[in-house]
């Protein structure tokens, strides 16, 4: 139908060929539209990612991606190596601006905000939508510096000013801040009494709530982790992921994870991707792991493949 419409000479008829092509369209697309993309959830979203597509060079990382991610909730991001995950999560606060042969296109919106417009502030960004890496990569200074690196560095007037309010002075400002955000971590009891000690001395379960207290020291508010307690034995993991739980009270984290349980258990939605870089399945994360509305995730979870 498409070389008939080119072809004619005929303009009614190539105008009539060409509607009933965008209808067939349409509703070829309503009949494959997957269901999540029904997917709805309280409150606002925080990030809205729309046709979002990723190269390697020739290699085609992410295909067609659109999600919204919802506020003050877990987003856990599963399946199979290589699919995409640490990609979409990277494309996020921008991080695969790093790395050179990576080309990314489609909108992602951050607070209504496309972090890809020319205009948009990367550092600003960056502390706004955080980071947390598999390793934990604490800086080789002290607890009390790693916290207070950050604001230090970003300069941070609105609490100096804040504290000038307060009647404070910058150290004493600085030493409530880093309180508070170790407390936030989960790690103040285990650390108060040695925060001038080298964070390299700490286990790598608390090296790791150390990174999350940094993240949380220039006032996030969205919190990406990739596969954060992978590198941790049981009891660390444990820690992290209650951690994880009582910051979505607060913060928005979109977790990777490669451990199905881990994000049964602390996520409130789930994005499953599959081999290809697609997006199959978003929805409710009971939903998704007790009722999947596709065969291939079923397969996936079910440990059939992957
Ligand atoms: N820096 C890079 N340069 C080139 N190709 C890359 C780069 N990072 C990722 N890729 C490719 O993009 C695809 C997706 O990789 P990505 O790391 O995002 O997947 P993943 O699902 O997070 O994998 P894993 O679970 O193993 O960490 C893979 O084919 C990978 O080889």
């Amino acid at each position: 139908m498409t070389e008939s419409v080119t072809t004619t000479t005929d303009g009614s008829i190539e105008s009539e060929q060409t509607t009933v092509d965008e209808r067939t369209s349409a509703e070829s697309e309503e009949q494959t539209k997957p269901e999540w993309r029904e997917y709805s959830f309280a409150g606002e979203p925080v990030l809205s990612v729309e046709d979002l597509n990723v190269w390697y060079g020739d290699d085609h990382a992410l295909k067609d991606i659109s999600i919204e991610i919802p506020e003050q909730s877990v987003t856990a991001l599963i399946g199979p190596s290589g699919c995409g995950k640490s990609t979409f999560l990277r494309c996020l606060n921008r991080m695969n601006d790093r790395i050179k042969e990576a080309r990314v296109e489609g909108t992602v919106e951050f607070n209504g905000q496309d972090i890809y417009a020319d205009a948009a502030n990367l550092v600003e960004l960056r502390k706004r939508v955080g980071m947390v890496f598999q390793h934990p990569n604490p800086f080789p200074k002290s607890i009390r510096e790693n916290v207070a690196y950050g604001p230090r560095k970003h300069g941070d007037l609105n609490r100096g000013l804040v504290a000038r309010l307060l009647g404070q002075d910058e150290k004493e400002a600085e030493d409530e801040l880093v309180e508070q955000c170790l407390r936030d971590a989960a790690l103040w009891e285990e650390v108060s009494d040695r925060l001038e000690d080298n964070a390299l001395g700490l286990s790598g379960g608390q090296q790791q709530r150390l990174c999350i207290a940094r993240c949380l020291a220039v006032d996030p508010e969205v919190i990406l982790m990739d596969e954060p307690a992978s590198a941790l034995d049981p009891i660390a993991t444990a820690k992290i992921e209650d951690l994880i739980e009582s910051l979505a009270e607060e913060y928005t984290v979109v977790i990777v994870t490669h451990n199905m349980q881990q994000a049964a258990r602390i996520s409130d939605q789930t994005a499953v991707f599959l081999t290809g870089g697609e997006l199959v399945e978003y929805g409710d994360t009971d939903q998704v792991f007790e009722n999947p509305q596709s065969q291939r995730v079923e397969d996936y979870i079910t440990g059939k493949f992957g």
